[in-house]
């Protein structure tokens, strides 16, 4: 099993458990058309690591960030997220586990457009049914470097100061684990490097759990591990990574020439 061997999180609790987690989209059997995204993977994070995931296009990435969230059910196997089980439960204990352990941000931000700043933050606490503490968002937000945007509708701000806004979501409700697919995909180099940052600060400073899907070996290399994936298979992890070290292996594990690796193009980028 893959787990992170790191001495600072030696005997740190469990945030996240895949166990022989395996999908299989359409029907299976005789379904020529179905597609195996995920072939037992198993592997165990503690409590206060940044682990980044990468692998070719099609690899299952985002299939794992899915079942590993909730958000799809895997064709077999476990997921564990602080200890409660996943599978198995009715869509609604599903939705209320989601809602109080697991926070997501998205490559396109999904914010709510009609929703001011801090709306779009006390939702998730709305939902949960929890009591909502608008102290709390509103200092996450100020934290976040948005103490002047709390009355601001997202159209109203950056790409960069809108995902500001979905990690400041994602963290108010204290969750066990964030997943973030994408997260600067959508950002230019500076935005990308503050989101990577605020990140990195969740893990570090309030022993968040992060976990991101990236095609970009420079935001890998601020995660403290990186696990790859090759036709839905684990591929090996990285501890501590270099940008060069991540595109290296990107380029073995037959993701880009090396010629069109990102590093290779436009050096240290984001
Ligand atoms: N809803 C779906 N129905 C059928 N096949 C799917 C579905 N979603 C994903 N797949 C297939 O599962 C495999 C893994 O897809 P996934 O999106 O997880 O890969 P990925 O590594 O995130 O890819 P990319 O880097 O291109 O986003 C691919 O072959 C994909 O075509």
């Amino acid at each position: 099993m893959f787990r992170v061997t790191d001495e600072a999180v030696a005997g740190a609790p469990e945030a996240l458990r895949l166990v022989s987690v395996s999908k299989v989209y359409g029907r299976g059997g005789g379904d020529e058309t179905a597609v195996k995204a995920l072939d037992g993977v198993t592997l165990s994070l503690p409590t206060g690591t940044f682990t980044a995931v990468m692998g070719p296009s099609g690899s299952g990435k985002s299939t794992l960030l899915q079942c590993a969230a909730g958000l799809d059910q895997p064709s077999a196997g476990l997921v564990v997220v602080a200890g409660a089980q996943l599978a198995g439960n009715s869509e609604a204990e599903l939705t209320r586990l989601r809602r109080q352990r697991i926070g997501f941000i998205f490559q396109q931000f999904n914010l709510l457009p009609t929703l001011t700043v801090l709306q779009n933050v006390l939702l998730p606490s709305k939902l949960a049914g929890t009591k909502i503490n608008r102290a709390k968002a509103v200092s996450v937000l100020e934290r976040l470097g948005l103490g002047q945007r709390l009355r601001h509708l997202p159209a109203q701000l950056s790409g960069g100061q809108q995902q500001r806004v979905a990690i400041a979501r994602a963290l108010v409700t204290e969750p066990e684990v964030v997943f973030a697919d994408e997260p600067t995909g959508a950002l230019d180099t500076r935005s990308a490097r503050e989101v990577l940052g605020l990140l990195t600060q969740a893990v570090r400073d309030y022993g968040r759990t992060v976990v991101m899907v990236t095609h970009d070996p420079v935001a890998a290399s601020y995660a403290d591990q990186v696990i790859f994936l090759a036709d839905g298979r684990l591929a090996g992890a990285l501890q501590r990574p270099t940008a060069e070290e991540v595109a290296e292996r990107m380029t073995r594990l037959g993701a880009w020439d090396a010629e069109d690796s990102p590093v290779a193009a436009h050096g240290v980028g984001v």
